[in-house]
């Protein structure tokens, strides 16, 4: 373990500039990062016998943390893929009874199933095999305990394989599979090794493996999220949204789902005929979106990404707003007082996950608020990838008394102030943080 970035990507950026001349027409010597049998296969330019010489990392990798958000969203990427294929297991087994192996209950009662381990299993060995283990300390949601049961022994042996199924794609993502499969303690290790408590110093990441596991288990919405903090403050932020749908009116998928629940059969995750990656460097002023890298299809960076920014709209009227699903996770009666006293006039767009944050960064919806019960503490992993990517496409994000998130306290967001308000700009956020107080009053919450 713990090669190191060079190691794991440029030995294909050194193989293909050498071998094509700068002449060469496929134009892939400094956008490709790839298996070398692969390139063979795209460019059929003549190939040029001399010494291989090493290529230092791109220049567009020199910058800042630049290495680290191109190894994030090939992470991201790798577990999306291994989501939709479990999800569409879930999907297929709902009704036989088989489900129980894939998918468990937490303490909590909350869901957590063979994508929630496995994702987190797949980000913490990408982030030590490129970053090299001694720098990468991680904060994570899910814990090895409930995994290394006697009782979990066919989960663990499904998260195994699931893992294994997904590094054996790793070429698919430019990066280099392990020599063999890894064994059930090698899981374990790289699960638990994910035990970092985050806090004022030094620098770790956070990350949520599946959020929205609930719509993850019910076909519909969920995201991977992965979030670098140093020192108090996310540097990067990358969302993977597997089944954000082509049109934004299909974001409420669930509403039919749930209205004739008998009669259909939720999609797979080719029929949502979508899926993204956004992502966005604190203080670049830029968030970006790429297509999810479907089968058969290698990944290329970072020529396939494209601009995103918030909408434009800040009158209240015309805006969309999104909320949980669930009315455990946020009071659904206050924000609709509220939605009502600032004249939004729209429908609330109840979407699973981290989706919501992406939403807005995509110009998809204006608003997002969530407002959890008294006592209840946001996780950061539920927030830090989400808060950079709306603030750097050109949003807005704050407690309900506008000050601004605080990842630098541990795993939760202390001091929180009521809730959570996501604008897709100032002049809008400013009318929702005004009508959070005065409607506050008379809620009851
Ligand atoms: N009681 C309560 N109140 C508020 N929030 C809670 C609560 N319980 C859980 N969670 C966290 O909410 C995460 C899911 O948030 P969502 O916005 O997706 O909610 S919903 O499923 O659409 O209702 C969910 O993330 P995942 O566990 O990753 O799915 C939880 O971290
Ligand atoms: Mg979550
Ligand atoms: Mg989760
Ligand atoms: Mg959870």
């Amino acid at each position: 373990m713990g090669k190191g970035y060079d190691d794991v990507f440029t030995v294909t950026k050194t193989n293909h500039a050498v071998k094509h001349p700068g002449s060469c027409s496929c134009n892939l010597s400094k956008q490709y990062i790839g298996s070398v049998s692969k390139i063979d296969q795209i460019c059929s330019s003549p190939v040029m016998e001399e010494e291989p010489k090493r290529l230092d990392v791109l220049p567009e990798l020199s910058e800042e943390y630049s290495k680290e958000l191109e190894v994030a969203v090939r992470a991201v990427q790798m577990a999306c893929s291994l989501c939709q294929r479990v999800q569409d297991t879930i999907i297929s087994n709902t009704g036989s009874g088989t489900n129980h192996r894939q998918v468990q209950s937490k303490d909590d009662n909350s869901p957590v199933t063979v994508a929630d381990w496995s994702v987190q299993a797949i980000v913490s060995w990408m982030l030590s095999e490129c970053l090299g283990s001694q720098n990468v300390s991680i904060v994570a949601e899910e814990d090895v305990q409930n995994l290394s049961k006697v009782n979990a022994s066919e989960l663990l042996e499904d998260v195994v394989e699931t893992v294994n199924q997904c590094l054996a794609e790793a070429p698919r993502f430019g990066v280099q599979k392990p020599k063999s499969a890894l064994s059930t303690s090698d899981v374990l290790e790289i699960i638990g090794r994910c035990n970092s408590t985050g806090g004022p110093t030094g620098r770790f990441w956070v990350l949520d493996p599946v959020d929205g596991t609930l719509g993850f288990v019910r076909g519909d919405q969920y995201a991977v999220a992965l979030a670098l903090v140093e020192d108090g403050e996310v540097k990067l932020g990358v969302i993977g949204c597997p089944n954000y749908p082509m049109r934004k009116e299909w974001l409420s998928y669930h509403h039919r789902y749930h209205r004739i629940i008998s009669k259909l059969t939720p999609p797979t995750a080719e029929t949502w005929n979508k899926g993204c990656v956004l992502y966005a460097k604190t203080g670049s002023g830029k968030a970006w979106m790429q297509p999810l890298l479907h089968a058969n299809k290698m990944f290329v960076w970072p020529n396939q990404a494209k601009q995103v920014s918030v909408s434009s709209i800040d009158n209240p009227a015309l805006a969309t707003f999104c909320e949980p699903v669930e009315k455990a996770n946020s009071s659904h009666s206050f924000t609709a007082g509220l939605a009502h006293s600032v004249g939004l006039r729209k429908q609330p767009l109840r979407v699973y996950s981290m989706v919501k944050y992406a939403a807005i960064a995509r110009g998809d919806a204006e608003v997002f608020m969530k407002f959890a019960r008294a006592g209840y503490k946001e996780k950061i992993w539920d927030h830090a990838a989400g808060v950079t990517i709306i603030q750097e496409a050109g949003g807005m994000v704050t407690d309900a008394g506008g000050v601004p998130l605080d990842f630098s306290k541990g795993l939760y967001l202390e001091g929180l102030d009521r809730g959570i308000v996501a604008c897709s700009g100032a002049t809008l956020h400013a009318k929702i943080i005004d009508a959070v107080d005065a409607s506050w009053g008379s809620s009851g919450l």
